[in-house]
């Protein structure tokens, strides 16, 4: 990480600067040197007072969407007070700024909007790219991350068009608050490509591009001048990629992967923290790793993205590669995917069954269901990833329990509105025997005796540690040694010796765990030869790196 930003002598604009804005906390001398003589009332508070205060004022909002308002409007005066309140109250406030609240933010974003935060990048203005970016002031050392989303598929509620940025902003809230990436030094941005939702088009308030998503060549052309753009004027940050749609991610994750610094969280983050969660339940089935069987509802970006790095352990763990490509089902609208159909995405037809192989599975000849796959093919493992709520039915879910001893269950669809089954009914129609793990907080499960903690199959318990352990290692590249390692770390912190624990280590150890995380994808990246920075101590450079909520800079003036 390069050098901070020094606060400049400030004019009375310092109280609209969020980066350098105290209100309350600057002191009478502060006060005078800075021409704010008078400008606010008496009393000068500490950060802590302060954070006490703005957290009962959010506490006090009548719904988690008024509180993600709240919580935007501190984030949009005063950066280190919003993270300061944040990190304190993780657990209760990370679903507020990030999933699910921040799926309604999205919905709502031209309605409710209030102030632009990030970088607005529109495909009718192409040229303007570069000059967007110097607004910002940065130098090319002065940006670490950055996180781009086309808004195609946000979570699982579909096309938002330029509401998609708050999924950048809540993405990189997370970042900072999890795993103290320097806030200062990060940018949102929307790739503003249009949007194929006619409720948008049709609303005159709505204020990102009004005219359908542009495709082909054109769409390509902006990718890549945004890459390279980005890239050549902050060559140190990394492009993290999300919410992009089934025809874009992968197809842009694997043309890239090899020249940029890229991540596709949905793709790589959701496959490895999917990958944690499926190490810990192994450990309590006792089947091995090679042994899995596992059918994908919903093969699309983190379906198969979670399905790959499955396939690879299983690999790892001895299995043949076919043996292992032969243990994934993928079900998508057509049913169980064979290699007969002709609508198949490339990235699904490794997966694809032969069509003799299944042909007694369906009476009529038709779609094969949900149900009869398992019922068929008797999986290990269950993995929703296709955003039908509702999906796996007491029906699929008992399929399970008689095919396997300990199922393992993971509704991971966002946001709650989304997912494919509630834990309390996978626990309960399993009669406790499901393992299961899910894409959003949930509360604990009280099943025959048992305590069931719910772990949180989301890529936010793994892609901060990721992110900041790329950053500290100065990464070229992102590659799969490092998912690896932050999978086998996050795994690791988990003690699955207690009837009903949890998969994943709990949210309120997050910024503990990403530093583990982060130090182990710094080890990763040294080994695997594309660190540029080779520290002696990978864990103290780690927590060194890490920014914390406080006013550390001296006085501003
Ligand atoms: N927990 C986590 O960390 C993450 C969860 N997700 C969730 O996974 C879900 C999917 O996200 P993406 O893969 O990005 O979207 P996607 O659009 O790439 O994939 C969804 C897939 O589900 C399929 N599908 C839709 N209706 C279906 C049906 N009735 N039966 C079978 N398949 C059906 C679609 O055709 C598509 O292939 C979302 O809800 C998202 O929130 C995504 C990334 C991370
Ligand atoms: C968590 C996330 O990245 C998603 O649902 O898309
Ligand atoms: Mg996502």
């Amino acid at each position: 990480m390069g050098e901070k930003n020094v606060p400049t002598p400030a004019t009375p604009g310092v109280l609209a600067d969020p980066f350098l804005d105290r209100g309350t906390a600057f002191t009478q001398a502060e006060r005078d040197a800075l021409g704010l003589t008078g400008r606010l009332p008496s009393g000068v508070l500490t950060l802590e007072q302060q954070a006490e205060r703005a957290y009962r004022q959010i506490e006090g909002q009548g719904s988690d969407w008024a509180k993600n308002v709240g919580l935007e409007q501190l984030h949009d005066r005063n950066e280190t007070l919003y993270f300061k309140v944040l990190t304190d109250h993780l657990v209760e406030l990370l679903p507020i700024v990030y999933d699910p609240t921040v799926g309604e933010a999205i919905e709502k974003y031209s309605h409710e909007y209030r102030r632009p935060r990030g970088a607005f990048l529109s495909i009718d203005r192409p040229e303007e790219m570069e000059k967007t970016f110097a607004t910002f002031r940065l130098g090319p050392q002065d940006v670490d991350l950055i996180v781009c989303t086309d808004a195609e598929e946000i979570l699982g509620i579909g096309d938002w068009g330029v509401g998609g940025i708050q999924i950048a902003v809540g993405k990189l809230a997370v970042y900072t608050a999890a795993a103290g990436i320097d806030p200062r030094r990060v940018l949102a941005v929307s790739l503003d490509v249009g949007t194929d939702r006619k409720s948008l088009l049709n609303d005159p308030l709505y204020i990102g591009n009004r005219h359908p998503r542009v495709r082909g060549a054109d769409y390509d052309a902006f990718i890549e001048k945004y890459l390279r753009t980005a890239s050549s004027m902050f060559p140190d940050a990394l492009l993290h990629f999300e919410d992009f749609g089934p025809g874009n991610a992968r197809r842009i994750l694997e043309k890239y992967a090899g020249t940029y610094r890229i991540f596709n969280d949905d793709v790589q983050g959701t496959g490895a923290i999917t990958l944690a969660a499926a190490l810990s339940a192994v450990k309590v089935s006792g089947v091995p790793m090679r042994d899995q069987r596992l059918v994908v509802f919903g093969a699309g970006t983190a379906g198969v993205g979670i399905a790959d790095q499955l396939r690879d352990a299983m690999i790892r763990d001895g299995a043949s590669p076919e043996q292992a490509t032969a243990q994934v089902w993928l079900i998508d609208k057509q049913g169980l995917l064979t290699r007969d159909m002709d609508d198949l995405r490339d990235y699904q037809r490794p997966y694809a069954r032969d069509r003799a192989e299944v042909a007694g599975w369906a009476a009529d000849g038709g779609a094969i269901s949900l149900a009869t796959t398992v019922r068929e093919a008797k999986p290990t493992i269950l993995l929703g990833t296709s955003t039908v709520h509702g999906a796996f039915t007491r029906e699929v879910v008992e399929a399970m329990a008689e095919g396997t001893e300990r199922p393992i269950v993971f509704p991971i669809s966002n946001p709650t509105s989304r997912i494919e089954a509630m834990p309390a009914d996978v626990i309960a129609w399993s009669k406790g025997k499901a393992l299961v793990a899910v894409g959003i907080p949930v509360p604990p499960v009280e099943f025959g005796g048992v305590t069931y903690e719910i772990g949180q199959a989301n890529n936010a318990l793994l892609y901060p540690g990721l992110g900041l352990g790329t950053i500290v290692s100065g990464a070229s590249r992102v590659t799969a040694g490092m998912l690896l390692a932050a999978a086998q770390a996050v795994a690791d912190q988990v003690d699955v010796s207690t009837p009903g624990a949890s998969l994943l280590p709990p949210v309120e150890n997050l910024r503990q765990s990403s530093a583990i995380t982060a130090t182990a994808v710094v080890g990763a990246a040294v080994n695997e030869g594309v660190a540029s920075h080779k520290p002696d101590d990978p864990g103290r450079a780690v927590r060194d790196a890490m920014w914390e909520p406080v006013y550390t800079d001296g006085p501003a003036s």
